[in-house]
């Protein structure tokens, strides 16, 4: 169908038609030429100084049509349409004066008689907007290609417009998930005013909602919003440089938004007139803008870097429509949907892009929890088990302390240190359950260490029965095993080894410094000592217990020996009536050899006497010092005679012996002898040293050098 454009052969003339009482404007009627002026298109006249109403006339042109109609892009601001004197199309309202207010800029579709060709259409139009007139295009053409053509032309802005509030969402979710949430908010925040304002400028809308102002306000909602959004950004990007005239401009804008919208919402000013002031402002703005925005642009990042190309594209085409707009350049239809689609794509590939970044962060963060996880599961299970091992180590090891303090005490207990000695294999192989091991005894003569005892399976370790000595004084790890000392302190010789203590380090460790061996060797090594200390006592003692029996002079037995150890001789023989003799002997003059000799010779006497006396009695018999130049022999199991051939023995042994002192001779000396026997003399046997020392006063009385019985 044809489609013609009625864009020549316009007329104008400005003012107000008067009406005829049934309502017919009389300039549709008054052909008056000289009145009206020609002009190429319907829109600003010439002239107009304080107008706000003009009439245009042109003739429809020809044209096949079944409905047709006369499309009108839009006009400033109300008008009223003639056909032969018959109002055909009004939209707005005109009042007595022809005055009306500001009802939106929608399209026009005004419908036409099927013969209206030829015919002279009128307009009446009021504005006291900037601009007044028709605007865009004007076309006759068949209704349904009007319909079609704006659904057509709707299809771009639906899907951009659309497509920006997805692209709002999109930034508001990312600005949840993202540190950057202010900056993605903003982005949210300009697609969403950016797809306000492409969607309120398609035709289509008015075929579902038939309020254009509405349409308008929301147009300019997006509108107003997009220069906050913008300088918002910059000054977020700007930080923390100061760009105070940035924060100047989004908070302008934003008080701007507020203001116009609330102004024209209570009708102190009209919507329309708010946009030139609002276009002056953004262009200045802009302006403003440029030297930050080509700040970030060089120093900023990749996002930013696209996101200001797409911001360059939208305020570029947005000053375009404003050229338009303001008649600076003819009118062409400039694509700003193109600029929010520009916009709107450079949100999808920063989100994009973040989203690829989150994700690989995401994982990166996903693995190193897992890596973390997995550690610490480790460390406490490490954790964990090593507690177990430390109470059970602390189980044993207060087991092993009470053990420990059984055998000290027993070992205590012990009269002489080789009772105690010999108790310790066996003690040590419990002590030491159960680490496998063995105790082994230094020989000093043989120059190795014996074979004491070994536990659990430490035979099948390789324990052999001998090992050589080793000097070292601390713990040695030899081939698999813990090597231990045991020493004590002997008075007479220093620190001596008693024996070693061999432990195989246990197999699921094969360590010795792992914590649970250190405990095991502190423990042990603990034990040791202790048990070293009780021996060097024992070792002390019976020093102790050697010189306080042992007579100084001549290093045989003295008299508390022979005191201590004869009533348990008596009561042995007595309990087991084995005989008992007791010899006492008493060098003769001695106190003239003293004084002939002097008394360090009459020492050495003794000390021979002493040894004479030990080299004639059996290792049973007990020979001691009992005071002065007297001594004392017991012989247990011994009946009276030998006793007196013993004695006999000796009596001549010290009578046939040649004394010396230094290389000087002193001639020989006699001893008196008294002897008795169990039972032969006596009653009980604790009565022969009494009885002995009566015949040894006997033998005296009768010319010393003698022996004779009681
Ligand atoms: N050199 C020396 N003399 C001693 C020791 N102990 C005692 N004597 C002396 O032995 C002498 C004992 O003298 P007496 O008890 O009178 O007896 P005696 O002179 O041997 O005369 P009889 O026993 O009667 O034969 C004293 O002079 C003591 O000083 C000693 O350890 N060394």
């Amino acid at each position: 169908a044809d489609v013609v454009d009625l864009e020549s052969g316009w007329e104008y003339r400005w003012g107000d038609s008067p009406f005829t009482p049934e309502g017919v404007p009389l300039w549709t009627h008054d052909d008056a030429s000289g009145r009206w002026s020609s002009i190429g298109f319907p829109s600003n006249p010439p002239g107009r100084g304080s107008q706000t109403n003009v009439w245009f006339r042109a003739t429809l042109p020809d044209g096949s049509w079944r409905d047709p109609v006369l499309y009108v892009f839009s006009v400033d601001l109300i008008v009223e349409v003639y056909l032969e004197g018959r109002r055909i199309y009004r939209f707005g309202h005109f009042g007595a004066q022809g005055e009306g207010r500001f009802e939106g800029w929608p399209w026009h579709m005004i419908p036409l008689p099927v013969d209206c060709a030829g015919k002279r259409v009128y307009f009446r139009v009021f504005s006291d907007y900037m601009d007044i007139g028709l605007w865009g295009r004007i076309r006759v053409m068949e209704r349904v290609d009007l319909l079609l053509g704006v659904v057509r032309s709707s299809i771009e802005r639906l899907v951009i417009g659309g497509f920006s509030f997805l692209i709002a969402c999109l930034s508001l979710f990312f600005g949840f998930l993202s540190r950057e949430r202010l900056s993605f908010t903003t982005l949210a925040l300009f697609s969403l005013a950016s797809g306000c304002m492409v969607l309120s400028g398609s035709q289509i809308n008015l075929l579902v909602i038939d309020r254009p102002l509405l349409w308008d306000y929301m147009g300019a909602i997006g509108y107003f919003t997009i220069p906050i959004a913008m300088a918002f950004l910059l000054d977020r990007w700007l930080r923390p440089m100061r760009a105070p005239l940035v924060g100047l401009v989004w908070r302008f804008h934003l008080f701007y938004l507020v203001g116009a919208l609330a102004l024209s919402w209570t009708g102190m000013v009209s919507l329309a007139d708010t946009y030139p002031v609002f276009d002056a402002c953004f262009a200045i703005s802009l302006a403003l803008l440029l030297i930050p925005a080509v700040h970030v642009a060089v120093h900023g990042n990749n996002d930013q870097k696209a996101i200001l190309a797409a911001h360059a594209i939208l305020s570029l085409l947005l000053l375009l429509d404003m050229a338009v707009a303001h008649g600076l350049i003819p009118w062409v239809e400039v694509p700003v949907a193109w600029g929010a689609l520009a916009f709107s794509l450079a949100v999808v590939i920063v989100s994009l892009r973040y989203y690829a970044c989150t994700q690989v962060a995401l994982q990166a963060l996903n693995l190193s929890l897992e890596q973390e996880v997995r550690r610490r599961t480790a460390a406490l299970a490490r954790l964990v088990s090593r507690e177990r091992r430390r109470a059970r180590m602390l189980e044993v090891e207060s087991g092993k302390r009470a053990e420990l303090e059984r055998l000290l005490s027993d070992l205590q207990g012990c009269k002489e240190m080789e009772e105690a000695v010999s108790s310790l294999p066996q003690w040590l192989s419990a002590f030491c359950h159960p680490l496998a091991g063995a105790y082994y005894r230094l020989d000093k003569d043989a120059g190795n260490y014996r074979l004491q005892a070994s536990w659990l399976d430490a035979s099948r370790s390789g324990i052999p029965s001998l090992v050589p000595v080793c000097e070292s004084a601390g713990i040695l790890t030899v081939d698999r095993h813990w090597r231990l000392p045991l020493r004590y302190e002997d008075p007479r010789y220093g620190e001596c080894e008693l024996g070693v203590l061999w432990l195989r380090i246990p197999d699921e460790r094969g360590r010795a410094d792992s914590d649970e061996d250190t405990e095991w060797l502190s423990l042990i090594e603990l034990g040791l000592e202790k048990i070293g200390l009780v021996l060097s006592q024992h070792c002390l003692h019976g020093e102790l217990r050697r010189l306080s029996y042992e007579d100084g002079l001549t290093g045989i037995k003295n008299r508390r020996f022979l005191d201590d150890m004869f009533s348990r001789e008596a009561s042995l023989a007595a309990r087991h009536e084995r005989p008992l003799s007791v010899i006492m002997c008493d060098v003769d003059h001695f106190k003239r050899f003293n004084d002939t000799h002097g008394h360090a010779a009459g020492d050495r006497v003794l000390r021979r006497v002493a040894e004479i006396l030990s080299g004639v009695f059996r290792q049973t018999d007990l020979v001691c010092r009992y005071g002065g130049e007297e001594f004392t022999v017991v012989m247990p199991g011994t009946r009276l005679e030998d006793c007196r051939q013993r004695a006999e023995e000796l009596r001549q042994g010290i009578e046939t012996e040649s004394f010396e002192y230094e290389g000087c001779p002193l001639g020989s000396v006699t001893i008196s002898v008294g002897i008795a026997s169990w039972p032969e003399m006596a009653v009980a046997p604790e009565m022969l040293i009494v009885i002995a020392d009566q015949a040894l006063y006997r033998a005296k009385r009768a010319g010393r050098n003698r022996v004779e019985s009681y």
